[in-house]
């Protein structure tokens, strides 16, 4: 089949890849008439589907492009619920049932154990959500030149689709975030130009506590809101306070580097705070805006429970949390060990996570800010070793190196949080010459509608 541009060629789904999007293969004609396997990957379809494409550069060796007709349906798809979901890279799963994404999530864990040669049966069904939408707490928009506040365009961070809604944000934090863009607008404001850098604003960042209801606004852009903008940011601060009583944080922060971040020079209190409180399993955290934490706390505190009873932390013992962030594990682990070391690179979470400690009346804490590498090391040196060792790194890993060296300190139980499933079946299989035996994995869905799935592992010494 030699494929001509503008063709439309029909293509069946085998598999997904690692951003969500169907994946199918064609055999073609080169010129020389050899035949040559073209590489479709195609947004928005399902595995088993058979889809109509129109291939626009089909002389390469793979194209990305929209089905044009569902030929043949997966059972599983739905209607997307979503007026942005063409077009937004958000979410790219809701033209899939839940039901269908949760089996997809455990299979993607299973096949990830089965690939370092442990056994799949031992990942229990993935623990979803009752209510799938509205739960993300924190949210970044986007400004485009024209002032419309929304969120990238799939593939391209130069277009903004102006928002409408957004069906994983937290409830209250749309109204607030739509309220600001209302006020943009009504100003006549400018949006930041990526390519000329001039315009006023970046970004807004929104967060939301679920549990104390606090919400927090901040505004990145070129200049302080002072000068001729002084009265449109009284303006603001009016509106926000009259209808959102709920925001105890209204924040302006100068951001003029050329890299597309949510930084600050220069922070402005406009109202109330310069942090929200939020809480998790009944221990209050302070959140900068800077502050990591975990984006969806329904299934946060599931996995926090599910670490607890894994873990099984018992008050003779001592336990060391790596990449422990602001403490999100560490808390409610000290409140039940006898003592315990946080080890985490960012220094600011690493001082909130003292703060969140002392706040909690914790006092058998110690945190390090260091690379887990070299944190370990020297927690083992002027600390002792762990019974307990609870790791959640980053997507890429913990890597053989960090994980080498928690084998050799021989802790009872590893407790391993993961956000990514194939670094997770890596990490772990570098325990196996120590001895371990992984006994359990329970994946949990923290981002419905997405390719993301986190899980809990316990790992013990095979004699234990
Ligand atoms: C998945 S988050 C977990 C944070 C925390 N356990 C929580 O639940 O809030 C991973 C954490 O690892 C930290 N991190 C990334 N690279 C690191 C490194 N090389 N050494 C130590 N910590 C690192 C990040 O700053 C982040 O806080």
């Amino acid at each position: 089949m030699t494929v001509i541009v503008g063709e439309k060629i029909v293509a069946e789904i085998h598999s997904l890849d690692d951003k969500g999007n169907g994946q199918a293969a064609i055999w073609r004609e080169n010129e020389k008439g050899n035949l040559r396997k073209l590489k479709l990957i195609i947004p928005q379809s399902l595995p088993g589907e058979t889809v109509q494409v129109v291939v626009d550069n089909p002389s390469m060796r793979w194209s990305k492009t929209l089905p044009e007709e569902i030929l043949v349906a997966n059972p599983d798809r739905v209607e997307a619920p979503c007026p942005h979901f063409e077009l937004c890279g958000g979410c790219v799963w809701q033209h899939w049932s839940y039901e269908g994404q949760l089996k997809h999530k455990t299979n993607h864990v299973k096949e990830a154990i089965q690939s370092v040669g442990m056994d799949p049966d031992l990942v229990q069904d993935t623990i979803g959500m009752d209510d799938h939408w509205h739960y993300r707490n924190k949210m970044e928009f986007t400004f485009s030149p024209e002032g419309n506040l929304g969120l990238h365009e799939q593939g391209n961070f130069r277009k903004i689709i102006p928002l409408e809604t957004c069906l994983i944000a937290g409830r209250n934090m749309v109204d607030a975030t739509m309220e600001v863009s209302e006020w943009v607008k009504g100003f006549g404001l400018t949006g930041y130009n990526k390519d000329t850098h001039e315009g006023l604003l970046r970004h807004l960042m929104v967060r939301e506590s679920f549990e104390t209801g606090e919400i927090m606004l901040s505004l990145f852009a070129t200049k302080a809101p002072t000068g001729e903008l002084a009265s449109a940011v009284e303006n603001l601060i009016d509106r926000i306070s009259d209808k959102f009583p709920n925001v105890k944080s209204l924040l302006w922060h100068v951001n003029t580097d050329l890299a597309d971040r949510t930084q600050s020079e220069d922070t402005h209190v406009l109202a109330g705070r310069d942090f929200i409180y939020d809480e998790l399993g009944g221990y209050r955290y302070r959140l900068w805006f800077d502050t990591f934490f975990q984006t969806n706390p329904v299934q946060a505190q599931k996995l926090v429970d599910l670490a607890l009873e894994m873990g099984k932390p018992q008050e003779d013992e001592k336990m060391i949390d790596l990449f422990c962030g602001v403490g999100t594990f560490s808390l409610p682990f000290a409140a039940r060990v006898k003592e315990l070391a946080g080890i985490e690179i960012v220094e600011t979470s690493i001082e909130s996570a003292k703060r969140n400690a002392l706040d909690n009346d914790l006092h058998n804490t110690t945190f390090l800010a260091r690379d887990a590498r070299k944190g370990i090391d020297e927690i083992h040196e002027s600390w002792g070793l762990a019974d307990i060792l609870l790791v959640d790194p980053p997507r890429c890993g913990a890597g053989g190196k960090v994980m080498r060296r928690i084998g050799r300190s021989e802790p009872k139980r590893i407790v391993y949080v993961s956000c990514n499933p194939d670094t997770f079946a890596t990490d772990i299989a570098e325990l196996v010459p120590f001895g371990y035996k992984l006994q359990k994995v329970q994946p949990v869905d923290l981002f419905p509608n997405t390719v993301h799935v986190e899980c809990v592992a316990l790992l013990t010494l095979e004699a234990e």
